[in-house]
């Protein structure tokens, strides 16, 4: 094997939803070597170990190990020979599973005693049991086991036990929510490195325990450096399987196809990440090239009387779909009324709404092939003769991400639409794309985040909530390293809030608001409020508030109150941001002016939530 094979992918039956055999499937679906078997997966199926084993085989999956196995080492006699008679009845269910590998897991009983050389005692007898039998043991630290909470120490005494059948289970999780590393990883011989456990996680303020049992992730999704993890182990020559171990709730929930593939998917990002296989590069994002609305004939006239009041014209029309082309300076709608396409498909369930995004990336072809070797087939439009064809990828809620070179971009609109003289450049007013947001359906912020992630080198930053007045919202922003592409993701697990009502209203997730740049927020406004067009509308008090936290003078903020500007400022800058009235309840815009302002005003979100929700109750 050359050292950059890919190796192994394995994933316990405890990550993902079901029945044993919905997880198989699931796992075998999507293309693992192997699994786990998690004990309480076996314990509550109604068949034998045989059984699992040849349904294993027959989707053409192995078992990489049975897990877990507990509280061995260090109790009194009468206790340890009790565990030892334990350890032979796994070994029978291991000859029947057909694995050759138990994983240990260090004893978190308070009555072991904090004596490594016993500990080595007892686990030599084990080892001695399980050699015996062809059967090997991975022994594993975990973070709140009694005495032996790091990797070092579960090596320290695999060094005494010193036996062939006795080696070491690496789980990333246990090492990293402690803030170690694997520093000192290379004394280990790897093939003595018996196994690895993947997961990743947010960084949060807990105990270990219940952090591990309910918040872990798949790499990617969560803090931790896990790519770093994985060269360290590889470096030491572990060349065995990388098994992700995930207890999530929300996972758990999820349906478990859709999780298994997210969860191969990080597996592939992982070990590209940390340098063992070769992905093709991210792209260098350019911004979004469009966006493009689901309408039919009456909505796109409302909706293009509204674009008008923000400076959009129509530029272009289609020529042969009934799609129209409306820009402002670099942005550019487009509004999709085009029977029997994804368009009208996606109008028909969600009404007039984003159905999708193009990217402007900097080589296509690659950026295919990265999203391909992840998991994210190509989908294509049907093209009339001489049309541009435009590939795309599918958002996790299938919302279609276009993919456009910059050298692509003129001729794709030169080629598909007649298009109108380029307008007067108008540069107080000109807008660019700052950023959209997204409503997501509970329990799919993470898969969003591994998608942006993984695919085109998106970096998530921490979770943030705020009070919407009927409950929670949760939001996660994450931004291409270029900041050229900003993508807000918001999610609502109490069903009135705003962000739940979008999600139910439009019967799914899917984009809520595109926020647009100005250099002039002042003229922005006046000109939408002259065009006919006035700004969601703010409340008195709120600018009592503004002007006690940060000082600013008595004209500002009438300024910024009549035209029902927000403000905030950060260690950067400052922030004004002021949207216009919900459409139909599926979505609006954001007119927005920053000055090294790093944020996306979060702190005026209730704000604008409770304004969205009067409007609401008011029929507006
Ligand atoms: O939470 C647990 O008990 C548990 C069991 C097995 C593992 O591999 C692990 O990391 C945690
Ligand atoms: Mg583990």
């Amino acid at each position: 094997m050359t050292d950059s094979t890919p190796l192994p992918k394995s994933i316990a039956t405890v990550s993902l939803s079901g029945t044993l055999p919905d997880k198989l499937e699931a796992a075998a679906a999507a293309g693992f070597d192997s699994v786990e078997i998690f004990e309480a997966d076996l314990l509550s199926f109604d068949g034998t170990p045989r059984d699992v084993s040849r349904m294993a085989s027959d989707l053409g999956i192995g078992i990489s190990i049975f897990q877990p196995f507990r509280d061995f080492e260090g109790m009194e006699p009468a206790q340890l020979a009790r565990n030892l008679t334990r350890a032979e009845r796994k070994f029978d269910v291991m000859g029947e599973l057909g694995t050759d590998l138990l994983l240990l897991c260090s004893n978190i009983q308070e009555s072991t005693v904090n004596d490594q050389a016993r500990a080595a005692a007892d686990l030599s007898l084990l080892a001695e049991r399980a050699g015996q039998r062809g059967f090997k043991i991975a022994y594993e630290a975990l973070a709140w086991g009694r005495h032996v909470k790091f990797w070092r120490q579960a090596w320290d005494i695999i060094k005494r036990v010193d036996h062939p059948a006795f080696g070491l289970a690496l789980d990333s999780f246990h090492t990293l929510a402690l803030g170690d590393n694997l520093t000192g990883i290379g004394e280990v011989p790897g093939e003595k490195i018996f196994f690895m456990q993947l997961a990743d996680a947010p960084r949060l303020t807990m105990d270990v325990l219940s952090w591990s049992r309910h918040y872990r992730n798949f790499p990617g999704q969560g803090d931790f450096d896990v790519a770093g993890f994985v060269r360290d182990a590889l470096r030491a020559g572990y060349r065995g399987p990388l098994s992700l171990e995930i207890f999530n709730d929300e996972f758990r929930a999820g349906p478990p196809r859709p999780m298994a593939l997210d969860a191969l998917r990080s597996l592939i990002w992982v070990e590209a990440e940390a340098g063992h296989t070769k992905l093709p590069p991210a792209p260098v994002l350019g911004g979004f090239e469009f966006i493009e609305f689901a309408v039919d004939a009456p909505a796109a006239e409302r909706l293009a009387a509204v674009l008008g009041t923000l400076g959009f014209e129509l530029t272009g029309r289609h020529r042969s779909k009934a799609v129209n082309l409306y820009r402002q300076s670099e942005v550019n709608i487009v509004l999709n009324a085009e029977p029997d396409s994804s368009a009208s498909e996606h109008f028909v369930r969600h009404g007039p709404s984003v159905c999708a995004l193009a990217l402007k990336v900097d080589q296509v072809a690659p950026t295919l092939a990265r999203a391909s070797a992840l998991l994210s087939p190509t989908w294509a439009e049907r093209t009339g003769p001489g049309e541009h064809r435009i590939p795309a990828v599918r958002e996790p809620d299938g919302t279609l991400l276009y993919l456009v070179e910059p050298a692509d971009a003129a001729a794709m609109w030169t080629q598909d639409f007649n298009l109108a003289p380029p307008a007067e450049p108008k540069p107080a007013a000109s807008l660019n794309i700052d950023h959209i947001a997204q409503a997501l359906t509970p329990g799919s912020m993470d898969r969003f985040v591994l998608f942006y992630r993984t695919l085109f080198g998106l970096t998530p930053e921490p979770t943030i909530e705020f009070a919407d007045r009927f409950g929670l919202i949760r939001s996660r922003t994450m931004k291409s390293p270029n900041g050229n592409v900003r993508v807000v993701l918001n999610i609502s697990e109490s069903p009135a809030t705003e962000t739940a009502r979008f999600v139910s209203e439009a019967a799914g997730p899917g984009v809520h608001h595109v926020a647009f740049a100005t250099p002039d927020i002042l003229t922005a406004t006046q000109n939408a409020r002259a065009a006919g067009l006035t700004a969601l509308p703010i409340p008195a008090n709120y600018y009592e508030d503004l002007a006690a936290r940060f000082g600013l003078d008595d004209d500002t903020l009438a300024e910024l109150e009549k035209r029902g500007i927000l403000y905030d400022r950060d260690a950067h800058g400052d922030f004004r941001h002021a949207y216009t009235p919900s459409f139909s309840g599926r979505f609006f815009f954001e007119l927005l002016e920053r000055h090294g302002y790093q944020g996306y005003g979060a702190s005026n979100a209730p704000i604008r939530l409770a304004a969205m929700a009067r409007q609401r109750e008011l029929g507006k």
